[in-house]
């Protein structure tokens, strides 16, 4: 993985992950590194692409997708295959490796499926399979964007003038191409002149509320505290907090699957009567998933057993550690879905919305 040639110190990408024609390379923001650093990494292979999933550098369910769909992109111009048949094995292989490395945001296999499928179907020869891989990355880039300003003008009819909204984890422009689900909804109601702050949860362990949230927010200028996780009820319960909205990495029938937390916050959202709102394009939904199937990501116990870049020890060397990156929210405790397609407040039938 190398940083970008062209990036130069300060300069900002206008997007979280892009293609770079120059050389065929995939482009993203190292998210390990904020806010102490704004740095733009350049994946040439499908292990710099795993790389950079497994840790984070680029992260969120619809970054994910789209990072899925340029890699199987990528793996078709690196192949030497000759034959349609050879070339479509290639990418198959990366698209399996690539969906392998985070197993619970659905956008990722969604994004790496979508490209392959459309390959197989138009593709006659190598070139076109190539060509076409690539065109359709490039869209699902741009369809994000869109998909999420549209997830925006729809949520942001449920924010009112002076609301104090708190999020978990990071569901900005960082998790996505641009603009993000939950904070594209705040996004929105402050673009149409609503007076909203924030309140970010620093969300342990990998603090992506702290690190990425509370800067994107204040590069916006948008109003945000910042607060440990554990003091999400101490506000709820005094009245602080007058909305939470939260992404999503995966919605079946019966439940939202989200940064570890997230269940936590809406059974606390329910006690004390705070609509409880989930943003996500219908990419994230998941119609065939069975809760109890879904996979729940388990990282690495050194992510809780040390702080920081520095390693400073959190827990004694010896402590038996446990690490679930997500937890699945019911359903009765979500008070809305805003997706592209609109606002849908439950019990609803997924399919319905999926379909429509
Ligand atoms: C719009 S992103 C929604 C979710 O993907 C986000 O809240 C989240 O849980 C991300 O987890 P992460 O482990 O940082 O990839």
């Amino acid at each position: 993985m190398k940083q970008d040639k062209n990036a130069s110190a300060g300069s900002k990408m206008s997007r979280t992950i892009d293609w770079d024609d120059s050389d065929s390379s995939i482009l993203m923001v190292d998210q390990t590194l904020l806010p102490a650093e704004y740095k733009i990494i350049k994946c040439k292979t499908i292990a710099d692409v795993c790389e950079a999933i497994l840790n984070l550098r680029i992260r969120g369910a619809p970054a994910l997708g789209v990072c899925g769909a340029y890699a199987v992109a990528l793996s078709a111009t690196l192949s030497s295959a000759g034959t349609v048949e050879g070339l479509l094995k290639d990418m198959n292989v990366a698209g399996e490796t690539i969906k392998k490395t985070r197993p619970t945001a659905i956008n990722l296999s969604w994004g790496v499926d979508r490209v392959l499928a459309i390959a197989e179907e138009e593709g006659y020869d190598p070139k076109l399979v190539r060509d076409i891989a690539l065109h359709e990355a490039k869209k699902m880039a741009d369809e994000d964007v869109e998909l999420n300003k549209k997830i925006g003008k729809h949520g942001a009819k449920l924010l009112k003038d002076g609301d104090v909204v708190l999020t978990h984890c990071n569901a900005g422009k960082m998790a996505c191409v641009d603009w993000g689900t939950a904070l594209g909804v705040i996004r929105s109601a402050v673009a149409d002149g609503k007076k909203i702050s924030v309140v970010s949860c620093e969300t342990r362990p990998l603090n992506q509320g702290s690190r990425i949230t509370c800067w994107e927010l204040m590069e916006d200028k948008i109003p945000v505290h910042l607060i440990t996780d554990s003091a999400a009820g101490f506000f709820m319960a005094n009245g602080s907090i007058t909305k939470v909205i939260v992404g999503a990495d995966r919605i079946t029938q019966g439940a939202v699957f989200n940064k570890i937390g997230t269940y936590s916050l809406s059974v606390l959202a329910k006690e004390h009567n705070i609509p409880f709102y989930v943003a996500a394009p219908v990419s994230t939904f998941d119609a065939a998933g069975f809760d109890e199937a879904v996979p729940i990501e388990m990282r690495s116990e050194d992510e809780i057993r040390y702080i920081g870049k520095a390693k400073e020890l959190n827990a004694p060397l010896g402590v038996s550690i446990k690490n679930p990156a997500f937890d699945m929210t019911p359903m009765e405790n979500v008070s809305a879905l805003i997706t592209e397609k609109g606002v849908f407040c439950p019990p609803i039938l997924i399919e319905e919305i999926i379909i429509d």
